[in-house]
């Protein structure tokens, strides 16, 4: 397709009045269209012609719209293909997703959407066909998309795959949940996905879902009109509607409680969402990205986790290796992070030694490149001599209640309100909050409801925190159990 002309589709449908409809809509929109009453006839017009779009209905009188997507596929061709499902059926609307479907419309087919979707497959098909501009990146990942792969510092043979995978996956609209440890980069790869997708100029809505009271869930996720809550002086969008034409990220999506993941799974469904005192529906073209340190396939089991929803968030999963299975992007990583560290602190980069290389090497390294960040901070503001702590951040024995990030210089941990300023701010306070956070649990015997509510924080903020500074699941190191891990 040049840029410039309308897009060619073929719509497949064994209904004429349907066939009828769909192509008067997208003949009206402005496309080109042809249209085929079932599958022999659909592979008739593709072996004879080229197309951008394929729109097919998945049961046909001689065979499955399914089969032509296979077949497209098997045969490398470009065509977009946008599988009709039927209601309700998530199972078709999925594997036609995991079979390269760039999206699925149910039936009965909304025509607004219908034009949504195909505008939206068009300008993916346009962008492929664009030339590339000299020095630009290939249409597969364009010069965002490229920049935000180069973010992901690492080029072991894992991280390669995941590259590949992230620019491949990125071009349709499955969902796709990431899995890794904390502090592997989750969201670094939530950002290449967008970066890498024609939804690229559209907005990147990254949500930490355990960070966000319960109470203020729905108005969060799907806006609130004037007058609906206390407080409500104006109406909000919500971050469905402010991710429209772009992708809404879910950060830590096993943390919301089950009631929202319900209104989650109908959000995704319909492609609707209703803000709180709204009468109407709003329409929302979001594409969903998510991603969990947990492992969701047992939340589900352990029935904390709606396996419906699993099932629509999971589409395609890419997984995030820790650090201990690659170690060999230490170097590599050790010096993107320093030059970032020096960027921040407008300084120049410190220069990583050999032995802070080979104690780093050596290091358990368990909180992955964030823990390793933290280490880098440390050595910046330590001088590289100074050794590193011996435990990993989470396996540090906590008795001690000594951060194992924290500075160890006075001169680097301050008092607050003394006279001499932190070396870096952020891990200075993180330190001082881990330490917090480490005697209050110690001091209601790790129960972290109880230690919350002396903290005057909700549980859910406990959690969160206990998360992102990789505190051990009991204060005192052992492997208790969780004792306010409800959802
Ligand atoms: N491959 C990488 N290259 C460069 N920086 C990285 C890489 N992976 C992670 N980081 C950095 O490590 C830190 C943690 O990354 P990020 O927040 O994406 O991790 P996460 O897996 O989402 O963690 P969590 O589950 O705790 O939220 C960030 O500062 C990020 O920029």
């Amino acid at each position: 397709m040049s840029p410039s002309a309308p897009a060619s589709i073929l719509v497949v449908d064994d209904e004429p009045d349907l066939r009828t409809l769909y192509e008067l809509t997208l003949l009206r929109a402005g496309w080109r269209v042809q249209t085929a009453g079932s599958v022999g006839e659909a592979r008739e017009h593709l072996a004879a012609n080229r197309y951008d779009i394929l729109i097919t209905d998945m049961r046909l009188p001689d065979g499955l719209g399914m089969q032509l997507l296979q077949e497209l596929r098997a045969q490398q061709r470009s065509e977009r293909c946008i599988v009709i499902t039927a209601y309700g059926s998530a199972e078709n609307a999925v594997e036609a997703l995991r079979n390269g479907a760039f999206d699925y419309l149910t039936k009965p087919v909304d025509l607004k959407q219908l034009r949504t979707v195909v505008a939206s497959a068009a300008q993916g098909a346009a962008d492929q066909a664009a030339p590339a501009r000299p020095g630009a990146a290939s249409a597969a990942a364009p010069g965002d998309g490229q920049a935000a792969l180069a973010r992901l510092v690492g080029d072991s043979a894992p991280m390669r795959l995941l590259k590949q995978q992230i620019a491949k996956v990125a071009l349709s609209m499955a969902p796709v949940l990431v899995h890794g440890e904390s502090g592997t980069g989750k969201e670094l790869v939530a950002r290449a996905l967008h970066a890498c997708s024609q939804r690229a100029q559209g907005p990147l809505i990254a949500v930490n879902c355990s960070a966000i009271p319960e109470s203020l869930l729905d108005a969060e996720f799907f806006g609130a009109r004037k007058g609906s809550y206390t407080g409500a002086t104006h109406d909000r969008d919500g971050f469905f509607q402010a991710a429209r034409g772009g992708t809404l990220f879910l950060d830590e999506v096993a943390e919301l409680p089950l009631a929202m993941q319900s209104k989650l799974l109908r959000a995704i469904q319909e492609r609707s969402v209703r803000p709180l005192g709204a009468t109407q529906e709003e329409a929302v073209d979001v594409r969903i990205l998510s991603a969990t340190h947990r492992d969701l396939a047992r939340e589900v089991r352990e029935g904390r986790f709606r396996q419906d929803l699993f099932y629509r968030l999971n589409v395609i999963e890419l997984r995030l290796p820790p650090l201990r299975e690659r170690r060999e992007d230490l170097p590599a990583l050790c010096h993107a992070l320093l030059a970032r560290i020096a960027q921040e602190a407008h300084c120049e980069p410190m220069v990583l030694g050999e032995s802070l290389l080979a104690q780093l090497m050596r290091h358990p390294l368990t909180g992955n490149v964030r823990e390793l960040e933290n280490l880098l901070q440390r050595a910046v503001a330590l001088g590289d001599g100074a050794p590193l702590p011996t435990h990993s951040v989470d396996t540090a024995p906590p008795a001690a209640a000594e951060p194992a990030i924290a500075p160890a210089a006075p001169a680097a941990a301050p008092e607050p309100g003394g006279s001499a300023a932190p070396h870096d701010l952020q891990t200075w306070l993180d330190a001082q909050e881990r330490t917090i956070l480490l005697r209050a649990l110690q001091a209601c015997g790790n129960d972290r409801t109880a230690a919350a509510a002396r903290l005057g924080i909700s549980a859910r903020q406990m959690r969160y925190r206990i998360e992102r500074l990789n505190i051990p699941h009991t204060a005192d190191g052992t492997d208790g159990s969780h004792s306010d891990d409800t959802h």
